[in-house]
């Protein structure tokens, strides 16, 4: 039996999640919640995450929230390749930046896109763009210091999760990339490296990314 994953690829971590079964060829269908036609608030949707919220898992009748929980789940069930090492060293680096990043990249990057794409006057940008910013440079300084990727010399789920927060807010025309050759080459990398499967993943924000830009102008 085939498990499904529950996505909006509007959605950072089910963007994520994605690539990893797509990159890992998991027998794992992927099916579309498109959340802004409500599709998370059906009460068969509910019925598997009351919170109403993408991404879902779900196997049989078991039923899974919380992208990096799925992540294990489908780690644990299938096994993966070098996305999620299995050595307990390199794991652990990788959960180290999974844990960092819950408070860091998805909060500060999501803000800036809430705050410039979803709802526009509701949040003071100024503020929201420095603590990105700081969010950025503790990215450079840390992770990225002496490493080609976040947890170490090859990609990983940790570098998907990173760079699927930091590209939603390139949806609005920013470009966080410009002035960080650092970040702008590890996100060079890291597409490079998982191609055709991140570019395949992203072509929805991409075009919703060049309809956005298009009606600005
Ligand atoms: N911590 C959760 C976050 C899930 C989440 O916030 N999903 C958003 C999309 S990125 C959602 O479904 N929002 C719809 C809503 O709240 O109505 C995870 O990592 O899975």
């Amino acid at each position: 039996m085939v498990t499904t994953l529950f996505v909006d690829l509007m959605s950072q971590p089910c963007r994520a999640l994605a690539i990893f079964v797509k990159m890992n060829a998991m027998p794992c269908n992927i099916q579309t919640v498109a959340l802004r036609k409500g599709e998370n608030k059906t009460p068969e949707f509910l019925s598997m995450n009351p919170l109403g919220k993408v991404p879902v898992l779900k196997d049989e009748e078991f039923c899974l929230t919380e992208s990096i929980a799925i992540l294990r789940y489908l780690d644990t069930k299938y096994g993966s390749s070098c996305l999620y090492p299995k050595s307990i060293r390199a794991r652990a680096k990788v959960d180290e930046f999974l844990e960092w990043q819950h408070t860091n990249t998805r909060m500060f990057a999501a803000k800036v896109f809430l705050g410039e794409v979803l709802f526009p006057g509701a949040i003071n940008i100024e503020q929201a763009v420095n603590d990105m910013n700081a969010m950025l440079d503790s990215v450079e300084s840390m992770f990225l210091k002496d490493k080609n990727f976040i947890a170490g010399e090859t990609v990983s789920v940790a570098d998907h999760f990173a760079v699927c927060e930091l590209l939603q807010t390139t949806i609005s025309g920013r470009d966080l990339f410009k002035d960080r050759p650092k970040l702008q080459s590890w996100l060079d990398r890291v597409r490079k490296d998982s191609n055709p499967h991140f570019d395949d993943v992203h072509s929805v924000l991409y075009s919703v990314r060049r309809r956005y830009i298009k009606n600005k102008l």
